[in-house]
């Protein structure tokens, strides 16, 4: 048991803050805001000793002995319920497991190219703490607000489920990790409807099915999504169609883009995206959700010329968006090669197929325009306006795009890339041989110091725009999924978001 902060100096602090700021406010006839929110009362703790419970500022709880010494705090940010059970109050947190000491148990501190997956991983867990007496409503009502301040008993939770998503977890996640949180937090088991996913690509119908019946009854609506990339991105597009094909009425014909609210929930093998939104766990994921902060996420809109889905002359291609990666080259074969392995080697088969690729290193010839493209210069550490840029003259090594800074946990490939900006970042290497491209991989390790080598080896652009032609035959990674492009082939990549009047989409952050 640890002391860890002293009350009644921060007290202090905040009384002095008061009187300091009192004439600015009187001034400008502002009331003075709230300097402290205060909740307390008093119990017993699981053992029958008794206890206060406090919260001073909108950041902790603390547990407090009767002689007003600090017991125990947790981060209100880490708590997600509170609740009466017959003669008990239960206050439901997540618990961190330490980093560090999971890293002190491996043998080798040092990332290389096949264990950098497993650096600083977070352990979670859900754990309830137990109070003796039902603790007075003021302090509930008060607390709750505190730690769940957008409950919507309104709102209905649409949980997407594949069961087929990374080690088949998905059901035992929604199971036992995700609903006992939403219930605890106050959501009702009545506002959750269930859809499982559906294999070879009917997911998208289904997510389809799902927006219309959401743009239909306008009913406020949280979307889940326990599975992996594919997942997402099958919701995503489904959603997309549904606003797409929507039959509106005159007068709210496109005044309204919807707004699509996801939660992440990566119960997948990879989980790029939701790497992107920094989230270390199942248990992550669903507090996000719960806290109710969002931030949009942009698409990529994807033209391939000719289309290989296109069986027929002047048939229709299926619109393509995609919000995680694209890639050509060295990435797109690493991910092409691996998709057989999956069932054997998980994860560490990227590394694998990586250093196979590298022995027989390939060159790809093609044309890059890019529109309104800006530039990295690692001397000067910022983007630098370019305006239209064609590049032509070497062939590329190394090809991606992409709307997140890591594809895998480590990988941070595209350092400056976000899901909520309007431009998506391109990272190339062309022409470069083996010990070039294994040198700017380990950079890409430290943190991504590769777009920093003043060698120019590695070349960062951002664009809103892009059309790339290649000239023999391609592998492309779309988000995970690989498509082949005929020689002379085009694709032509454009970011797109309510200014091109594609729906909004937010997720919980
Ligand atoms: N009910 C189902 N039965 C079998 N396969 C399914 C079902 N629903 C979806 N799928 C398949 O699941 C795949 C998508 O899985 P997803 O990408 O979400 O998980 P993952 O591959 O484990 O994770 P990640 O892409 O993050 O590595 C698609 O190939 C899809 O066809």
């Amino acid at each position: 048991m640890k002391k860890t902060h002293s009350l009644r100096r921060r007290n202090i602090k905040n009384f002095q803050h008061f009187f300091i700021l009192f004439p600015t406010y009187f001034f400008f006839w502002i009331p003075p805001p709230l300097l402290m929110t205060i909740l307390s009362t008093s119990t017993t703790d699981s053992s029958g000793t008794p206890v206060q419970l406090r919260v001073v500022d909108d950041i902790y709880l603390y547990i407090e002995s009767s002689q007003n010494e600090i017991i125990e705090k947790y981060e209100l940010k880490h708590i997600y319920g509170i609740d009466k059970e017959q003669d008990k109050t239960l206050i439901h947190y997540c618990h961190i497991i330490d980093p560090q000491q999971e890293q002190k148990e491996g043998e080798n501190n040092d990332k290389t190219i096949t264990n950098f997956r497993t650096a600083g991983i977070k352990l979670w867990e859900q754990r309830t703490l137990k109070f003796q007496g039902t603790l007075d409503d003021a302090f509930i009502n008060g607390f709750r607000q505190l730690i769940v301040p957008n409950q919507n008993d309104d709102v209905r939770v649409s949980v997407i489920i594949n069961p087929a998503a990374g080690g088949r977890q998905a059901p035992v996640h929604w199971e036992t990790i995700v609903k006992p949180m939403l219930l605890a937090a106050g959501f009702n088991a009545s506002q959750f409807q269930i859809t499982q996913t559906l294999p070879n690509g009917k997911t998208r119908g289904l997510a389809k099915q799902l927006g219309i019946q959401m743009l239909k009854d306008k009913k406020k609506t949280i979307i889940l999504c326990l599975g992996g990339d594919g997942t997402t991105h099958d919701v995503v597009n489904g959603l997309s169609d549904a606003f797409i094909g929507f039959e509106w009425q005159e007068e709210e014909q496109r005044y309204s883009v919807p707004t699509f609210q996801l939660g992440i929930i990566p119960s997948g093998s990879g989980n790029s995206f939701s790497l992107s939104l920094k989230f270390e766990s199942i248990e992550h994921s669903v507090l996000q959700v719960i806290k109710g902060q969002t931030q949009p996420f942009r698409l990529i809109d994807v033209t391939l010329d000719p289309d290989p889905a296109v069986k027929e002359k002047g048939a229709k291609a299926p619109k393509r968006r995609i919000l995680v990666v694209m890639s050509w080259g060295f990435h797109a074969q690493l991910v092409s090669k691996s998709r057989y392995l999956q069932p054997f080697m998980g994860n560490t088969r990227f590394s694998w197929v990586a250093m196979y690729l590298l022995l027989f290193l390939q060159q790809h010839e093609g044309e890059l325009t890019m529109i309104d493209a800006e530039r990295y210069d690692p001397t000067r550490k910022e983007f630098v306006h370019e305006g239209q840029v064609e590049l032509k003259d070497k062939p590329f090594t190394y090809f991606l795009v992409a709307n997140q800074d890591s594809m895998e946990r480590g990988f941070k490939i595209a350092p400056f890339a976000t899901p909520e900006e309007e431009t998506m970042d391109i990272v190339m290497m062309r022409d470069v041989n083996k010990e070039e491209l294994k040198a700017a991989t380990i950079k890409v390790l430290e943190g991504g110091r590769h777009v920093d080598d003043e060698k120019n080896i590695v070349e960062y652009y951002k664009s809103p725009e892009l059309l790339l032609r290649v000239k023999h035959a391609s592998e492309l990674c779309l988000d995970g999924e690989i498509v082949y492009l005929a020689a002379g082939g085009i694709v032509r990549l454009k970011m797109i978001g309510p200014s091109q009047g594609e729906p909004n989409f937010m997720s919980f952050v």
